[in-house]
Parts: structure tokens; sequence; C-alpha cells
């Protein structure tokens, strides 16, 4: 289990050193009073050398993270498992801004100024005008975009060093042969999507949504967002609608995509599942069952993947089937590496890698198109 503490390790580094700068990126761009700017920092300060506290007891999900956290209360932060840490930081985060309580900053988004920056930049316009590119529109281009879309990832811009993210480090695995042969096979079911970063990630995912519907690849799109401001950049329902606006005004896609969502063709879903510290072996029963009548779903970025195998250091030669198995239907992970969890790539690989390049597993520079097709009809019930 990867812990926060260990000294030099990713992990530490995203408290100590990321999350100090998104703080102070945060206070900078919005117009926050004293109240919150105070909260702020003293969550800063907590999670970075204090005692785990939990959420004041009138908060709506106070009960959920005081189960979730059985055991924690009260512990240094430094012991918790990095996984449940980092997103109880963005749960305490909420909490310190006002998102959830009763004054102005409520819905207020901590991490929008920086998500609409992202949104209107020139870097956008040119990946939409690459969609009238016929080799950029191409299925394994659009697969493409949709996974190299995950550099775009505005917490690890935070304090990634200069060129991090950038250039072809290089797919490590490609099975995205096997993802489309089981689309193929599939014959237009239901393809679920579970996303990751807004903007310039989520714009090439519903590129690829369109696609997939406009060919049959899928009958029907689930995409699954976050029902609230997590990891920075991580996508919610207003970011989809920010997305698709973007795209109608730029490209026909756009268009479809609207439709598509009015006639239901593409359903756009969320769950506070996707905001809990757990990883995907505990799915609750209703996701659950969602999940194991897809065709295939479509898993996004660093900390789904994470969420999705497990965040523990694995041999890095672990199959990913069996590490990914365990999820309800055939499951394709797009992700590019911006932490140290890996799987399903070889010995080889990984020796030279080390010698080579010591961050390949944090740098953004790598990726994955990983493909488990064990829980392919899986009865609904399972698990
Ligand atoms: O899930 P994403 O957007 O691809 O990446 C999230 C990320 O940037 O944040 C975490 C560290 O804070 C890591 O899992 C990863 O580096």
């Amino acid at each position: 289990m990867i812990r926060c503490d260990l000294p030099g390790s990713f992990a530490r580094s995203v408290f100590h050193e990321r999350h100090p700068e998104l703080v102070r990126r945060v206070l900078a761009a919005l117009p926050y009073g004293p109240g919150e700017r105070a909260a702020v920092e003293r969550l800063l300060a907590e999670s970075t050398g204090g005692l785990l506290e939990p959420l004041p007891a009138h908060a709506h999900d106070a009960a959920r993270w005081l189960e979730w956290g059985e055991g924690r209360w009260g512990r240094p932060w430094g012991e918790l498992p990095f996984l449940w840490a980092e997103s109880y930081f963005y749960r305490r985060l909420l909490e310190a801004t006002g998102y959830f309580g009763a004054g102005a900053w409520q819905g207020v988004d901590p991490f929008g100024p920086f998500k609409a920056a992202e949104l209107a930049g020139a870097a956008v316009d040119e990946e939409l005008a690459a969609l009238d590119d016929p080799d950029g529109s191409a299925p394994q281009a659009l697969l493409g975009s949709a996974l190299w879309g995950n550099r775009a990832d505005l917490s690890f811009g935070m304090t990634a060093a200069p060129g991090a993210g950038s250039g072809a480090g290089g797919l490590l695995v490609d099975q995205s042969a096997l993802f489309w042969g089981e689309l193929a096979r599939a014959d237009g079911g239901r393809v679920c999507v579970v996303a990751d970063n807004a903007g310039r990630e989520l714009l090439p995912d519903l590129v690829l949504i369109d696609h997939l519907l406009g060919t049959g690849g899928a009958a029907r799109v689930l995409l699954y967002v976050k029902p609230q401001p997590y990891f920075v950049s991580d996508a919610t329902m207003a970011d989809v609608l920010a997305s698709v606006e973007r795209l109608r005004a730029a490209h026909p896609v756009g268009e479809r995509l609207w439709r598509a969502m009015g006639d239901g063709t593409l359903v756009v879903r969320t769950h506070p599942f996707f905001c809990a510290p757990l990883p995907f072996h505990e799915l609750p029963a209703d996701l659950r069952a969602e999940f194991a009548g897809a065709a295939m779903t479509i898993v996004k970025g660093d900390l789904n993947y994470r969420r999705l195998v497990g965040d523990r250091y694995w041999p890095p030669s672990t199959p990913f089937a069996e590490a990914a198995g365990h999820f309800p239907s055939a499951v394709t992970a797009l992700r590019t590496l911006k932490s140290e969890v890996v799987v399903g790539v070889d010995d080889a690989t990984v020796g030279r890698l080390d010698s080579s390049d010591p961050a390949w597993r944090t740098s953004g520079r790598h990726a994955v198109v990983q493909v488990s097709v064990s829980g392919r009809g899986r009865p609904r019930s399972a698990g």
C-alpha cells in the first residue's frame, strides 16, 4: 500500500510540494475572504504535519467520512494511505472554501478559473482544428488523443518539471487492437466511460464518444463524471456542458453530442463513489450493476488507474488482467503514467526505463492502453 510519508517518494512530494502550490494558486485565483483563507491555510498545515481531523458534524457527508476514516482520526496524515489522504484533502478543501456551506461561496468551484482558462486557450483551438484532418480523425488517432489528453491534468501541472508530460515518451503497452476487437465483437453494446480531467482531456474523450456512437461501436454511452470538484481538473457535469458548448462553437461534433444527450444515447452520470477514498474493488452495488451490463468500460487517467488496480507498489510485471480482473465488465485503461503504480509492464522494459529515465513512472511522458476482458459477460449480480 502506498503511504504518504516515505521520504523521497512521489506521494510525499504531492503533499509537501504540490499541495502548497495548489493552495497558493487557489487563494490567488479567487477573492476568498479571511475565513476561507484561514481555513485553507489550516488545512495545509494539518495535512503536511498535523493530525487527521474529521469533517464538521453538520457536513452532509460527515457520517460517511467518519466511517471511511474509522481508526484513522487523530493519527498523523503521513501514516495514511496515499489515495485515501489525497481524496480527503480535496474534500476538506471544498469544506474550507465554503463549497458545501450555506454562504455565498456555495457551489463555487475553487478550480473553476484554471479550468476556464484552459478551455479558452489557444491549445484547445489547435486541437479542435485538427478534427478536420482526416488523419487526425481516424479511429486509432481518436483513441490516441483521448489517451494523451490525460497529460493535460492541472494538478500534475502544479509542480511538473519543465517539459514533463510533453514529447512522445512512448506507449509502454498498446492493447488497442484488443479494445477495438472487443467493441466489434459486442456489436453495438453499451460503453461506459469513467472520465478524468475536464478541458483538454474531456474534449478528445467526447470526440471519441461521438465516433463510437456514429460508427455503431457503441449503441449507447454512459459517461461518468465527478459529483464535485476534485483533484483540481477532474470533470464535473458543469465541465461537460462547457466542453460540449466549446465543441458546438467549433465543429459539428458538438451538435451531434448535444443531440445524443437529448435522445439518451449519451447519458452523463455521477455518483458519490467517484470522490470516495476507495478502490474500484469496493464498487457499490448500484454502480457494479451498471458496469456489469457494459460491453466495455473505458477508465481514464492516473487516479482511476490507481483505483482500478489498487494503489500499491505492485511488481510491474503483474498481469493487468490479474490486477483489474475484478472489474465487472471488460475494461480498458487509457492512462499516462503520473504516479508510482504500474502493472502489465515486462521486466526488460522496466529495467531499461529505470536506467535511462528514472522518472518514467511519474513524468507523464509514458502511457499504457491496457485491456482486461476477465469481466466480460459477468452476470449483473456478480460481487
Ligand atoms: O488522474 P489524473 O488526472 O490522470 O492524475 C492525477 C495526478 O496528477 O494526481 C495524483 C497525484 O496528486 C496522481 O495520481 C496523478 O499524478
